[in-house]
């Protein structure tokens, strides 16, 4: 779910600020009274840096910490329990990657995952011409705890809705209306949750190397550790942990649909020091794959004039068509997937 940008960055090389991201509520963007105060602030800090934490939800610390705890149980499991489900059993992108399997900036992540969709059979329309139908089909879930499954679809379930809210407000402050979330999410649902470890480490600090998520939005939760840099024109920004505070970023898909009135921003994980651990979940929410090509928004004249253009990576172009971008990045950044169910795509690079 991520793009790579720029290969060159070394994380020792780089400047850290000690600036912190922009705060969110909710209930001040709900509220009638307050709504046009918060949309005009929005809208300065989402072209400034696109990365924000979100308070004022109603999602409840004793769900955060269900799904926090289970998370931990499956990382607790045996490499051999987890690699039963590794990803490279799956044609859809589902299941568990170990650390150092996934690349980002060619550079492996010093992390370990497990990749969750909406849980769906296979989609019987998948041809060689439409590849993106494999993104939709059924997860692989841990035999050895069984009570995952439940938790985290109900978690999923919690964040689509979450980030449906949001998805509204940040449209609303652009002055469309309803009409533009229902064309993006009408349909059959398509997004990605992720459950990440990041066991500590001195050899390779990259937790995930610097990129742009390629959905639509973002929701993130993460423990208390820290870790998490966003860039800034000052230099990379930490967001460490807030309290019962999801981060919620801007991906490249709304990018395109705003033509860049919108910023996604480039983030990274560093991987905490050894003997520590970090954990994370992020939610990653797309268009529906049926949607085809997508059309970009009309700004009125006062914003569309601001809209510096989608500004994603010339050597990693963003398609207009949704199922294919979203395939796109699950080819690169998973070739174990691709080697087994996708060869003629490497053989065609
Ligand atoms: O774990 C985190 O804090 C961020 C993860 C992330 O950026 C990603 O998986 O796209
Ligand atoms: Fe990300």
């Amino acid at each position: 779910m991520q793009n790579v940008i720029n290969s060159n960055v070394k994380i020792e090389e780089t400047k850290v600020n000690m600036d912190s991201l922009p705060i969110l509520n909710l209930q001040e963007a709900e509220n009638p009274e307050s709504a046009e105060a918060f949309d005009e602030t929005f809208r300065k800090q989402a072209r400034e840096i696109g990365f924000f934490y979100l308070v004022g939800h109603d999602i409840s610390h004793e769900e955060i910490l269900r799904l926090e705890n289970i998370a931990k149980e499956f990382f607790e499991l045996s490499v051999t329990d987890k690699n039963k489900i590794s990803m490279a059993y799956s044609r859809h992108f589902r299941g568990y990657t170990g650390i150092e399997e996934e690349n980002t900036q060619k550079h492996p992540d010093y992390r370990e995952q497990i990749d969750i969709g909406p849980e769906l059979p296979a989609d019987p329309l998948v041809s060689d011409l439409d590849l993106w139908r494999n993104l939709q089909g059924p997860n692989q879930w841990p035999e050895a705890l069984p009570e995952l499954k439940d938790i985290v679809l109900d978690w999923g379930e919690k964040n689509r809705q979450l980030a449906i809210r949001v998805l509204r407000i940040f449209l609303r402050a652009l002055y469309q209306d309803d009409t533009a979330v229902d064309y993006l999410i009408k349909g059959t649902p398509h997004h990605l949750l992720k459950l990440i470890h990041y066991p500590g480490n001195y050899e390779n600090p990259q937790g995930v190397g610097a990129h742009k998520d390629a959905g639509l939005l973002t929701l993130l939760l993460q423990d208390k550790v820290g870790g998490l840099q966003v860039q800034s024109d000052k230099g990379w920004i930490n967001a460490p942990y807030l309290e019962n505070a999801f981060i919620v970023n801007i991906g490249e898909t709304l990018e395109l649909l705003t033509n860049g009135y919108l910023r996604a921003n480039i983030h990274r994980v560093i991987a905490p020091k050894k003997g520590i651990s970090r954990f994370s979940n992020a939610y990653f929410l797309s268009p529906c794959l049926s949607l085809g090509e997508l059309i970009p928004f009309k700004l009125p004249a006062n914003l569309a004039k601001l809209a510096k253009g989608p500004t994603s990576d010339p050597n990693n172009p963003l398609f207009q068509h949704v199922g294919k971008n979203a395939i796109k990045g699950r080819l690169r950044s998973h070739l174990a997937v691709t080697e087994r169910f996708y060869p003629h795509i490497l053989s065609n690079e």
